[in-house]
């Protein structure tokens, strides 16, 4: 393999990476990308290894001995300091991230993304180990324009809507709306990581991924995952979608939402662990300002590239309206609309995404019909009554 070389041209020492949360979604990724392109070392550590198993099995894949799978909860676990002690750089990914649980598990939520980061925090801290924390757009909240009338000729001005890491605020719903226990604890850990750097020199950066989206994400209900479960829209769409039933637009659909591909959103993270000079002391938006739709929007384009990806022809009535207080329960509430501010991590990293959202749909259904097809089809089938 060619030495690789960071965006100031100095060539880059291969390193150990401790990946907690390395068997979800985002972690699957990484170390796809991490073993296909680059000499690193991964210490993958999770409760689960589902879905990086294909880079783990057999031994004899080309890259078998840099990727260690580790079980365990870091909840719980006293080997968590030794691994990061032994690695160069630690990414934590661990968390409750679905928002089904951030008002039905709120204390099941907050302690997920804010006490069980803390001992990852201080282990890098006290060991003087670099440290990239995945946050959220979540943080954000609401917009400022959400406030205005609706009428309001200001809610089309950017300056009411963007969201910039250094600027703008973070807007939650009361203590009774609990769907903001995720993006709070989120917060609290930010501002506790910030304070690490500016008080014992921490080398932190933080993640705040805008929606990013791909074959792997959670899971499909009753498949290969819990059959009342309630994954994140991509998930709970292409199920309906395999199941040929309406897809369930929440209050109407009117959110809106920016959509990266996952793809493109790794290139990101590979450029801030190349790059620590640029990356250190950063928050960085990752998202795609171009991809912005309604959840309505979504549901319709969602159809029509299943349709084309399947051969299956759409249903008459492709989408229905449920309140959000039946499909989540009590204490859930949204965040209106999410376009990342791209200056930051533009200066940065020269970072831009690629991939427009018809094609990360038509690659994600392709692989969601791929996967899921057949074994949703086998068990919708019902046993005849003898
Ligand atoms: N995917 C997105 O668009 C998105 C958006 C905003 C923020 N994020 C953040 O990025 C991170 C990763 O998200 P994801 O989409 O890959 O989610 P994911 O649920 O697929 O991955 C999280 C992984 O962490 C593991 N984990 C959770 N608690 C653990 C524990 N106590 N011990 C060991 N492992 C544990 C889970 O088993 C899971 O494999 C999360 O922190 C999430 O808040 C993701
Ligand atoms: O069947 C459904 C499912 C969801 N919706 C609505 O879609 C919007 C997006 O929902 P989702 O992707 O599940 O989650 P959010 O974008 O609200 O939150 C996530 O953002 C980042 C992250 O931090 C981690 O991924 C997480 O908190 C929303 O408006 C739902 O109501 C629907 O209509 N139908």
């Amino acid at each position: 393999m060619a030495t690789r070389m960071d965006l100031d041209g100095k060539p880059i020492k291969p390193m150990t990476i401790c990946m907690i949360g390395a068997g979800g979604f985002i972690g699957s990724h990484l170390c796809e990308k991490l073993m296909a392109e680059t000499p690193h070392k991964v210490l993958a550590l999770d409760v689960y290894n589902d879905k990086i198993r294909h880079l783990l099995e057999p031994d004899s894949l080309p890259w078998a001995g840099r990727i260690q799978f580790h079980r365990l909860n870091i909840k719980h676990d006293s080997r968590l300091e030794g691994l990061i002690k032994m690695a160069d750089l630690t990414i934590n990914l661990a968390a409750i991230c679905t928002p089904a649980d951030y008002n039905t598990r709120p204390l099941d939520t907050i302690y997920s993304n804010f006490i069980d980061a803390l001992p990852v925090v201080k282990y890098c801290s006290e060991n003087n180990k670099r440290l990239i924390h995945f946050s959220t757009c979540e943080v954000y909240g609401k917009t400022v324009g959400s406030f205005l009338p609706k009428d309001s000729p200001l809610r089309q001005d950017p300056a009411y809507y963007v969201l910039k890491e250094d600027t703008s605020p973070c807007i939650f719903g009361s203590i009774e709306k609990q769907r903001w226990s995720y993006a709070c604890a989120k917060q609290l850990i930010e501002r506790l990581i910030y304070a690490e750097g500016a008080e014992n020199g921490l080398e932190f950066t933080i993640v705040r991924p805008f929606n990013w989206i791909g074959p792997r994400m959670d899971f499909i209900p009753g498949i290969d995952g819990p059959s009342e479960g309630v994954p994140r829209v991509l998930a709970c769409f292409s199920n309906n979608l395999l199941r040929h039933e309406p897809l369930k637009l929440v209050d109407g659909g009117q959110s809106q939402r920016t959509f990266v591909y996952i793809k493109d959103a790794i290139e990101a993270v590979l450029l801030m662990m190349e790059n620590p000079d640029r990356a250190n002391g950063q928050i960085f938006n990752v998202g795609n300002p171009n991809n912005e739709v309604t959840v309505r929007q979504l549901a319709e384009m969602m159809t029509e590239v299943y349709t084309k990806v399947s051969g299956e022809p759409a249903l008459q009535v492709p989408t229905i309206d449920v309140s959000s207080k039946e499909f989540y329960g009590e204490g859930y509430d949204d965040s209106d609309k999410r376009i990342p501010d791209m200056t930051i991590i533009n200066r940065q990293l020269g970072w831009n995404p690629k991939t427009s959202l018809w094609d990360l749909l038509e690659s994600t259904l392709t692989y969601q019909h791929r996967t899921y097809a057949e074994a949703v089809k086998k068990s919708m089938v019902k046993p005849v009554a003898s």
